[in-house]
């Protein structure tokens, strides 16, 4: 019997994402910047992991570092095991603004990277259409952005990146130009469609409720340059069933004590 077979048994994962000893600098005219020091911590696959720190703390340049777009001082950055070299289409993005071309519908805005990929159309448009549907997007297929609303908008969004197949997602703050209300839904209901695709997800956010709501685990940063502080586990034992990113996970006695335990790491410079 293989361990995995074994009932009870911990099962040793490799890890999806890992930093191993990271160190970046940034060198400008203004001078250098040690934006993220010594960090060493993994992503299980499947797994949504938070990262939340003080503004400047280097989050993002995480995620830069995980897309290729930039390389470590020192360290290594690995994905399956293996450094990352440079951008692939493994990894997907979510950012802040979605950066859909207003002048293409939201079916065309979800070819563009198949397209430019050089990738077969009949079949991302299906494709594309079958994930844009179950988004809730099927009557919008042909509408151009600027006729949806902001959470439609984000939706879209994630269905353009998610046409592309990625299996890990880098979501840097993809939830924060839209009003409370519609930011605590969609971040459940992106937070769910993520986890039903079993993808593996890294958020950067400065909302310490939404990254405990959403995630598996919290990183926190400290402020500059950038040190892994500490890794919460988050469960919600209080709340039975729940699942994590529901509203019910937002009432339970244990979320008042993840934010009060992060907020207080958050604010304590040492
Ligand atoms: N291209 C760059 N050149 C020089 N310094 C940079 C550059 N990009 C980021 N930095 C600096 O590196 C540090 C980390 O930046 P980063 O954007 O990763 O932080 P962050 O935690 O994502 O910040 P925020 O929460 O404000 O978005 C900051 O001090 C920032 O000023």
């Amino acid at each position: 019997m293989s361990a995995e077979q074994m009932p009870g048994r911990h099962r040793e994962v490799p890890p999806k994402v890992e930093f191993r000893k990271v160190n970046l600098h940034y060198f400008s005219d203004e001078g250098e910047t040690h934006a993220v020091k010594d960090m060493s911590f993994s992503v299980r696959p499947g797994e949504f992991v938070s990262i939340v720190g003080q503004s400047g703390c280097g989050k993002s340049t995480l995620l830069s570092l995980l897309s290729g777009l930039m390389h470590p001082t020192s360290g290594q950055v690995l994905i399956d095991g293996k450094p990352v070299r440079g951008p692939s289409p493994q990894v997907g993005f979510m950012l802040q603004q979605d950066t859909l071309f207003e002048w293409r519908t939201i079916l065309e805005n979800a070819l563009l990277g198949p397209e430019i990929r050089g990738m077969d159309l009949a079949a991302a448009r299906a494709r594309a259409e079958r994930i844009l549907t179950s988004y809730g997007l099927g009557q919008f297929l042909h509408h151009k952005p600027g006729q949806l609303s902001g959470g439609m908008r984000q939706r879209a969004a994630l269905g353009r990146t998610m046409c592309m197949e990625p299996d890990i997602l880098l979501l840097d703050e993809p939830f924060s130009a839209l009003d409370f209300q519609t930011r605590l839904s969609i971040a459940e209901e992106i937070g769910e469609i993520i986890r039903r695709e079993g993808k593996t997800a890294i958020l950067v956010t400065h909302d310490i409720p939404e990254a405990i709501a959403l995630a598996d685990r919290v990183v926190v940063l400290s402020p500059r340059p950038g040190r892994l502080k500490s890794i919460h586990e988050i469960t919600f034992p209080s709340a039975g069933p729940t699942r994590p990113g529901s509203m019910a996970a937002r009432e339970a006695a244990e979320f008042r004590e993840y934010y009060h335990t992060i907020w207080t790491e958050m604010e304590n410079h040492d």
